[in-house]
């Protein structure tokens, strides 16, 4: 191979800044614009054409990084009535927005504090579809407190011929956990597993779980509107929570009387899942920013 010659490189493209980031491994393009004036309108479109991984940037989805009281999309009064000065506004590589994004929120939570729009030695507020967040920046870790879960019923997700039992649990996002005897028994995971309707009328994601030790699990996930990805830190706190209860380290319907930790592996890497006696689920992970440029997309 031969090495570009300096010099040789095109002058940066004029256009829309943008950086690349991921949290073990589920990757963002971010999209700062915090006054609402940079980027213009984030259609569908746009977002899958800097989601798409041979004619776009790449990734499983798109965080604009806006300002709360600039927002002026869907749900606005929704957003404004946060008590948050930053918006997460998140959407999936297929261009749906979604409530919430547990990944994305510490690589968010990473920019905010990198470009010093915030102070990274205090908590950090962001507000979300599902909410505002709080996470907490402690060196390469991130913790974003993801809140109360909401422990569902039953159901039953599919992939193939197979089927599985799965606990229905809302971690301000739709989540389907299933137990199965080996991460590969969900085969390649190329189209979406199949799931009750009724239960989840929006879409679900769905997580393949295995124990590997005590307090310790291996996950794999499809994700409504972006498909296999690597990880997914919303996911990983359904999972921990569906876990505890089937390990009975927690009662139905209660929180954990003393504070409880998972870890969670996904193919991307380790997160750490902590259950409060306050019923919060703390999810803990690495948080990077890879790269900043400007796109013509
Ligand atoms: N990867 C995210 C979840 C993103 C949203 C999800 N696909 C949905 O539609 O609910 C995470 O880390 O939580």
């Amino acid at each position: 191979m031969t090495a570009l010659a300096t010099g040789s490189l095109p002058e940066a493209t004029a256009g829309y800044p943008f950086l690349k980031g991921h949290g073990t491994e589920n990757d963002f393009v971010l999209l700062p614009d915090p006054d609402g004036s940079v980027h213009g309108p984030l259609d569908a479109a746009r977002v899958r054409a800097l989601c798409d991984r041979r004619a776009g940037l790449g990734g499983d989805g798109v965080l604009r990084i806006i300002r709360t009281a600039s927002y002026d999309g869907p749900d606005a009064a929704l957003i404004h009535g946060q008590d948050a000065e930053w918006f997460m506004d998140y959407r999936n590589a297929d261009g749906s927005p979604a409530e919430m994004c547990g990944n994305g929120s510490r690589v968010f939570a990473r920019h905010l504090v990198d470009a010093g729009l915030v102070d990274g030695d205090a908590p950090i507020p962001v507000a979300t579809r599902a909410g505002v967040k709080v996470l907490t920046v402690a060196g390469d870790l991130v913790t974003t407190d993801l809140g109360a879960p909401k422990v569902l019923g039953q159901t039953v997700v599919g992939v193939g011929l197979h089927s599985w039992p799965a606990r229905h649990v809302d971690m301000g996002n739709p989540h389907a956990v299933a137990f199965v005897d080996a991460l590969e028994d969900a085969g390649r995971l190329l189209e979406e597993p199949t799931y009750d309707t009724e239960t989840y009328p929006h879409g679900v994601n769905v997580e393949f779980v295995v124990r590997r030790a005590e307090r310790h699990v291996a996950m794999r996930v499809h994700e409504r509107g972006s498909g296999e990805t690597r990880s997914c830190g919303t996911g990983a706190g359904a999972v921990m929570v569906a876990t505890a209860l089937a390990d009975r380290a927690v009662d139905e319907g209660a929180a954990p009387r003393s504070e409880l930790a998972y870890r969670v592996d996904v193919p991307g890497g380790t997160l750490t899942v902590t259950w409060t006696p306050e019923d919060r689920v703390l999810l803990t992970g690495p948080a990077v920013v890879v790269a900043a440029g400007t796109t013509a997309l």
